[in-house]
């Protein structure tokens, strides 16, 4: 099967810290894949990458057959990015900022407002749709940053901690979400610290930790070394587990700076 994604060599560094270091990876199409690490591990980094907004980096990146760095505009018309955080227009209303969005990927007024509309139905924001999206929740704003990711109906789904501020049945949702695009035959790359619903969505699950992919296989490929589940193997392999005695350290680090105040007002 050729792969809709693939990574060789691929390393970044800002100044003179290395964040991806030399990362291959093959990606088949039709695939949920799990990108997990540790906090500043390059999941978004890679994920930038991938997607074509960072494109200083060392080693080739092919998407859908095409290196990134020659034909970035082509790659970015069909895949979709739903970032952890963005920057959205928030003083015009959702309907406008839709639009706004389809028209960056030249889709007629119709096709924008056909799809707006049952977006927004099925995440209970029609309502608002000529609202200004300064008032929305933060959970109202992820489900806006999931629509404009999908609007323009991409082949591959990039995303980073798409269920941040969601509420239960939203989670439950976007879930059935990732298995009904991939029942399209859609690619999604699933960065989240979410472990178990990374564990129940993934078809492979690539761990990645100071810019190195650690571990790489299915969860019962993962699983095979003994562990219970995917919160277990993280930990395992990313940390020396003394959670108690970190957590004791920064409830005493409060008290002490209790002391210190009290001493310097004496
Ligand atoms: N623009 C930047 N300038 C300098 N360093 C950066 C920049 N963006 C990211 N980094 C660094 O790159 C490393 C990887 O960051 P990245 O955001 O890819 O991590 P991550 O795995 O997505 O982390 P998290 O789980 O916390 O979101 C971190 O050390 C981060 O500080």
């Amino acid at each position: 099967m050729t792969p809709i994604i693939s990574i060789k060599g691929l390393s970044k560094r800002y100044g003179d810290k290395i964040v991806l270091n030399t990362i291959d990876l093959d990606v088949n199409p039709g695939q949920i894949i799990g990108y997990i690490g540790p906090n500043g591990a390059g999941k978004s980094t890679t994920v930038k990458i991938l997607c074509g907004i960072i494109q200083d980096y060392d080693g080739t990146v092919t998407v859908m057959g095409k290196d990134i760095k020659d034909h970035v505009l082509e790659v970015k018309s069909k895949v979709g990015y739903i970032p952890e955080l963005a920057e959205l227009y928030d003083l015009l209303t959702l309907r406008e900022y839709l639009t706004f969005i389809g028209k960056l990927y030249k889709l007629s007024d119709e096709v924008i407002n056909d799809r707006t509309t049952k977006m927004l139905n099925s995440f209970g924001l029609l309502e608002n749709i000529d609202q200004r999206m300064d008032s929305f929740s933060k959970g109202m704003w992820q489900k806006v940053l999931i629509t404009s990711g999908l609007l323009h109906n991409p082949t591959i789904v990039f995303m980073d901690e798409p269920l941040s501020g969601l509420d239960a049945n939203a989670v439950i949702l976007v879930k059935e979400l990732l298995q009904a695009l991939k029942a399209e035959g859609k690619t999604i790359f699933y960065c989240s610290h979410m472990m178990d619903v990374v564990e129940k969505v993934s078809d492979r699950i690539i761990l990645i930790d100071k810019g190195t992919i650690i571990a790489d296989g299915t969860i019962e490929e993962l699983k095979q070394s003994n562990s219970d589940n995917l919160e277990q193997i993280f930990s395992r392999l990313t940390s020396n587990g003394d959670f108690m005695q970190k957590a004791d350290d920064l409830a005493a680090a409060m008290n002490d700076r209790d002391t210190h105040s009290i001493n310097t007002e004496n």
